[in-house]
């Protein structure tokens, strides 16, 4: 719970028919913060964006903006503002009409709604000159820039996108990223961002809702959830990470095959009852030499494949463990003849984490 949330979800739940595409879930949302809704395509993120902005109604379950009850408020009177993925501009109109339509709805008058859509072009890096260009004539990333400069002349409360930047190049989109992380700082407004891209919701947000299956599984900052996912599903769409099953009445082949020390076993804490899997990320294993000495896991290995990922080199190391183990080293630290050749890895117990569950 968090106090004053600028919006507060309280058990919402979607049924269709018999299938729950929201289970009963709750969230707050602070003033001014940007929260990205990730997760797997089904898991429930545009139904859950749906019913925040009024385009569908909640089976159960309550929608508060600063203590005012809105899920029963229509969508054309909620105090929030949605940018669609295929924008839903005006394709007829100039951009300065497009941005100033939703003062001219309220009544603004001409010379205010210029003098504010130019305002808002500025904001967006758009020239004053394109106040005349038709939307037709715009590119990508500028009709992108339109869009939301019309959202923000709503002014709304929230800010809610739905995947906007996923139909464009990757050039255009790391540079929309940066632009929306700058813009949200400048306007101080509550974003609420929906992708499938953990690399936009890692960059660009303060905090990540990773959804699932119609629930939110894990909610806390992206440094958090990729240093201790929660389980072995948060696990894995954090990014690459190798996963080890460990439990103390068990042994796998594979725990045993890392060479663990009993004093570092029993500082894993290891609860017989329950399934466990450790966690390391490819970054946090060590190719120390031949010896491993020093390192608390140790595992030797055979180097399969190597991938150049730019400034890090991946290798992928066959072991006795089921899974190739997958590392990660500068470039700088990048092995000659790699392919082929035994290393043993090593990494320290302070870089794992364990999931204790499923
Ligand atoms: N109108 C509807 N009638 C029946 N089922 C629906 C309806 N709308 C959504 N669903 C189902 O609800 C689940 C969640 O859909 P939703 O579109 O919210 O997922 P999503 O996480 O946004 O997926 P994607 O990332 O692919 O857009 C899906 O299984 C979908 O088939």
């Amino acid at each position: 719970m968090i106090d004053n949330p600028v919006l507060r979800i309280a058990g919402l739940h979607k049924s269709f028919g018999d299938f729950n595409a929201l289970d009963s879930i709750d969230l707050d949302v602070s003033d001014g913060e940007f929260l990205a809704i990730v997760g797997p395509s089904g898991s429930g993120k545009t139904t859950l964006i749906r019913l925040l902005v009024g385009m569908d109604e909640p089976t159960e379950g309550t929608i508060w903006l600063r203590n005012k009850r809105i899920d029963n408020v229509p969508a054309n009177r909620r105090p929030t503002c949605m940018v669609f993925q295929s924008l839903a501009l005006f394709p007829h109109m100039t951009v300065g009409q497009n941005i100033e339509f939703p003062l001219k709805i309220r009544g603004v008058d001409a010379v205010n709604r210029r003098a504010r859509a130019l305002e808002l072009m500025s904001l967006l890096q758009l020239p004053d000159y394109y106040y005349d260009k038709r939307i037709a004539a715009c590119s990508g990333g500028e009709k992108q820039r339109v869009a939301l400069a019309r959202a923000l002349a709503f002014d709304p409360e929230i800010l809610f996108f739905d995947e906007p930047l996923s139909a464009l190049d990757y050039r255009l989109r790391k540079t929309l990223e940066k632009e929306l992380r700058e813009l949200h700082r400048r306007t101080g407004k509550t974003f609420i961002y929906i992708t499938h891209s953990l690399e936009e919701a890692m960059g660009m947000s303060d905090r990540i809702a990773i959804m699932k299956q119609g629930n939110f599984v894990q909610i806390d900052s992206a440094d958090t959830i990729y240093a201790h996912p929660v389980s072995r599903f948060v696990a894995g769409f954090m990014g690459e990470v190798n996963l080890f099953s460990v439990n103390n009445r068990d042994h796998s082949p594979c725990i045993e095959e890392l060479n663990v020390s009993p004093r570092v076993i029993n500082q894993l804490e290891l609860d017989d009852s329950r399934p466990a899997t450790l966690v390391v990320r490819p970054e946090n294993i060590r190719l120390p030499g031949n010896s491993g000495e020093g390192y608390e896991f140790k595992v030797d290995g055979q180097i399969q494949s190597e991938f150049n990922l730019g400034s890090r080199v991946q290798y992928e190391v066959k072991t006795e463990c089921a899974e190739p183990l997958i590392v990660e080293v500068f470039r700088e630290n990048r092995l000659s003849n790699a392919i082929g050749s035994s290393v043993t890895l090593g990494w320290n117990l302070e870089h794992c984490h364990l999931i204790t569950g499923e």
